[in-house]
């Protein structure tokens, strides 16, 4: 019997044991660094000579792993491979599917510590942070099984006398998943297991930042039963084999995760209809945001402190979700800011090898130069309020930033910088806050810390977000409680770890039959 879905709880790192299973992962880890690692197409492993080196953003001159990188004709062999892994998988029934996930999960989770010791040292991730990533890909793993159990029923029709219609989901076909970097594992675990458990084979692109984490994940699949060629680990240089994957005839989906960039240009290409390709693919686009905590003039102005600083920093704002706008009542703004202020001066940052880091490195060079370039821009925008230390000499650090009296067309309040820099601005009253942040071209997460209940349900319809949340932050989604996913330019709002989710990698099919 499977039991209902619950998330999968977070690791209390006040615990002393709890501390010490950490460390002990983390030396397990450390060992393993530097390894080379294999495409893996059709089940076999192979090794290229051309490899993606993945560094620590906390110590530049720390390997990961050397990963090989794939061609584009490795990219051709490897959806040959998935065509032919479609016809036996998508016989397997769904609750088979599932639980191989269900296998899967626990694998993970037997090895949970060992997961976020990779995530700490591959993405950066102070301990907190990346035991939450890995509690996220479990809670994919075992959402989306029970998930698939439960539209393997199918949907309840009406008959007529002499007639039975069935309403029933199959799979599509083989598809192409290129996640982001800043949930290495989670994301990974979650937008391969879906289309996976839906019946589909997948080619999986990683971001060219963290491949290691990735390849474990392909590992972890390969144990729990998944036959050769459902799953094929391709990672390359997007700028090579990005278009081949995403353009190829036989590529019925596109699951994607990233920036607007990538997103809208894989959204174009893939509405183009290639030579031979007979059918329209999807494209599940899930981008960037510029997300907003509003603080009304009656609202708890300690919690929209910890709120905005949580949200703002947490994660050196790497987050799709992070609070990089702060829209406060005039009333409350100087107190606010103050206490915001006051929260941030407390962080720490530093290698988040170390436990009680706050804040590690940002994830690369690119990164840190273009927060830096947003630090600077600010400068000119509003008033440097705290913060604006940056230093590259070990890795990629960058301070908590806060900017003041932002002008609400300023760059910094209009452009995602996916770094640690908040900006306020200053509003008149609840309509003008609600104007303000709806003033971007993204709508992904947004957050109202008020006690006016008039204020909250007008927010509820007009604030044009995906996911909106009441008196806490704006970052920190879980599966099956709030599905994820924005409007506007911030994606295609697929609703990832909801009761949605699943279909966007199914066809509906009615059998209708007269007798
Ligand atoms: N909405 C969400 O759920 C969500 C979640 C996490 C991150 N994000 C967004 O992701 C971005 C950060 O991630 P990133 O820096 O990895 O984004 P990115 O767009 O640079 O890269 C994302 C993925 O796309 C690949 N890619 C790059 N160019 C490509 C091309 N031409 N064709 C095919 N694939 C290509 C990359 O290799 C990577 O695997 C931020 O904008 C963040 O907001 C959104
Ligand atoms: N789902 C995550 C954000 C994912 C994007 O980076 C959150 O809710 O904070």
């Amino acid at each position: 019997m499977v039991l209902p879905f619950k998330h999968e709880p977070f690791t209390d790192f006040k615990d002393d044991q709890n501390r010490q299973q950490f460390q002990e992962a983390l030396e397990q880890v450390k060992g393993e660094l530097g390894k080379e690692y294999p495409l893996v197409i059709d089940g076999e492993k192979i090794f290229t000579e051309d490899k993606l080196v993945s560094i620590n953003p906390g110590n530049k001159e720390q390997i990961i792993g050397k990963v090989s990188k794939a061609t584009k004709n490795h990219v051709e062999q490897a959806m040959e491979s998935a065509q032919r892994a479609f016809k036996t998988w998508k016989t397997w029934s769904v609750q088979e599917r599932a639980d191989l996930l269900f296998r899967a999960a626990a694998i993970v989770r037997r090895r949970k510590h060992e997961f976020s010791a990779w995530l700490v040292l591959d993405a950066g991730k102070p301990w907190d942070q990346a035991d939450g990533d890995t509690a996220e890909g479990i809670d994919f793993l075992e959402y989306y099984g029970r998930q698939m159990i439960e539209l393997g029923k199918g949907k309840p029709l009406a008959d007529r006398p002499n007639e039975h219609n069935a309403y029933f989901y199959q799979p599509m076909g083989p598809g192409v998943v290129i996640p982001p970097w800043n949930f290495a594992f989670a994301i990974v675990c979650g937008t391969v297991a879906a289309p996976i458990v839906a019946g589909n084979p997948v080619l999986l692109k990683p971001s060219e930042n963290t491949p290691v984490i990735a390849y474990k994940l392909v590992e972890v699949l390969e144990e729990a039963g998944l036959p050769r060629g459902v799953l094929n680990f391709v990672p390359g240089d997007p700028a090579e084999i990005g278009d081949y994957l995403v353009d190829h005839k036989e590529t019925h989906f596109i699951n994607f995760t990233g920036s607007r960039a990538t997103g809208t240009r894989i959204y174009e290409r893939a509405a183009k209809v290639q030579e031979g390709q007979q059918f329209l693919k999807r494209v599940i686009a899930e981008m960037g945001g510029k997300d907003t905590i509003i603080v009304d003039k009656d609202a708890d102005l300690d919690l929209a402190a910890d709120a905005i600083v949580n949200s703002a920093f947490g994660f050196s704002g790497q987050k799709c979700s992070a609070c990089s706008r702060a829209v406060i009542h005039q009333d409350v703004y100087d107190e606010v800011l103050e206490k915001s202020i006051a929260l941030t001066k407390k962080l720490s940052v530093g290698n988040p090898t170390e436990e009680n880091v706050y804040m590690g490195a940002v994830v690369n060079q690119k990164q840190f130069d273009k927060i830096k370039d947003y630090i600077e821009i600010g400068k000119a925008e509003g008033e440097l309020a705290y913060g604006g230390k940056t230093d590259d000499s070990t890795g990629f650090f960058i301070h908590p930033t806060i900017f003041k009296d932002v002008d609400p067309s300023a760059r910094i309040m209009q452009e995602e910088i996916f770094g640690p820099v908040v900006a306020f601005a200053k509003a008149q009253d609840f309509d003008e806050m609600l104007e303000i942040a709806n003033n971007t071209e993204y709508g992904l997460t947004g957050a109202v810390i008020s006690n006016n209940r008039e204020h909250l349900n007008r927010a509820r319809y007009d604030f044009h977000v995906g996911n909106l949340y009441f008196n806490r932050g704006c970052t920190a989604a879980i599966v099956g409680y709030q599905p994820f996913g924005g409007f506007k330019m911030s994606g295609t709002d697929s609703k990832a770890g909801g009761p949605d989710y699943l279909q966007h990698f199914l066809e509906a099919k009615i059998v209708s039959e007269t007798f």
